[in-house]
């Protein structure tokens, strides 16, 4: 997806809107356990991704993100509270400059110290990610929260790979990685509420599916997180690519449903 413009237009101790203008559905936020309900009716999610459809990975300024080729329908998300198909087009994560911090959503105001999201468009009612990224129903992002405790040997292509992105702006090819590997063992539990985008356009078009299972990386594979840039190579400058996480968000009277009991 190509999300080259948009993103580069951040800066990354981002003082943008702390809410969007009328926004009644902003993102991240705190979910608080015991308010959130449970509904029977959420399907099991059944993402079904192709590492094939894998291409690039770009540092934006903000994050890092791993794209997908999101022309066809092969690497798909259906099922959980969605109604529509979603084609995946990026995934990447937001973390902090300590492991004390660094995730957008919290659980009991529990921070994590990095969030993976994997990104997603509705693929039955909008023809490319640029549209579907302005509509109410257009995207599904899966939130999923990192722990600091044994190496994760999927992610570890991933991470070899981060200095050659070191620099705002620089690409490199990426190839057969399957996103599903940063998947926890249990995708049946998650919680889902109606959001935003949490950097800008702040857009109102995300259904958010954040795991309760949360996955381990190793402390040595999150500092090579932080040894990535906000700054191009041409800056004098240079600032690490920590904290790139938005401050939590008001529910606004929103109910987060929960798949289990
Ligand atoms: N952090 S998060 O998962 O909430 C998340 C996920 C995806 C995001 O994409 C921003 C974006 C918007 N556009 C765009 C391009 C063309 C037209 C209109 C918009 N491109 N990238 C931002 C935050
Ligand atoms: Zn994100």
């Amino acid at each position: 997806c190509s999300s080259k413009y948009v993103l580069s237009a951040l800066h990354p101790m981002w003082q943008g809107p702390l809410v969007a203008p009328g926004g009644n559905r902003q993102s991240p936020i705190d979910i608080r356990v015991r308010k959130s309900v449970f509904d029977p009716h959420l399907k099991p999610l059944t993402p079904d991704y192709d590492p094939r459809t894998c291409s690039q990975i770009w540092n934006n300024g903000y994050s890092f993100l791993v794209e997908y080729d999101d022309t066809t329908d092969k690497s798909t998300l259906k099922g959980g509270p969605l109604e529509d198909n979603f084609r995946l087009c990026q995934f990447h994560f937001h973390w902090g400059e300590s492991n004390a911090w660094g995730s957008e959503h919290t659980v009991d105001r529990r921070l994590f110290p990095a969030e993976l999201h994997m990104v997603h468009w509705n693929s039955d009612k909008y023809s490319r990610f640029e549209e579907a990224v302005m509509e109410e129903n257009g995207l599904a992002v899966i939130g999923v929260f990192l722990k600091i405790g044994k190496r994760h040997e999927g992610l570890q292509k991933l991470v070899d790979v981060l200095p050659a992105v070191r620099h705002k702006d620089s690409v490199v090819e990426f190839t057969r990685f399957d996103p599903a590997c940063l998947l926890p063992s249990n995708i049946d539990d998650y919680w889902t509420y109606a959001g935003s985008l949490t950097t800008p356009p702040l857009t109102e078009a995300v259904t958010w599916i954040i795991m309760k299972q949360h996955i381990e990386v190793s402390h040595d594979q999150l500092a090579v997180f932080r040894s990535l840039l906000f700054t191009s190579a041409e800056e004098e400058v240079q600032k690490s690519m920590v904290n790139n996480f938005r401050v939590q968000q008001s529910l606004q009277g929103r109910t987060v449903r929960s798949s289990f009991t």
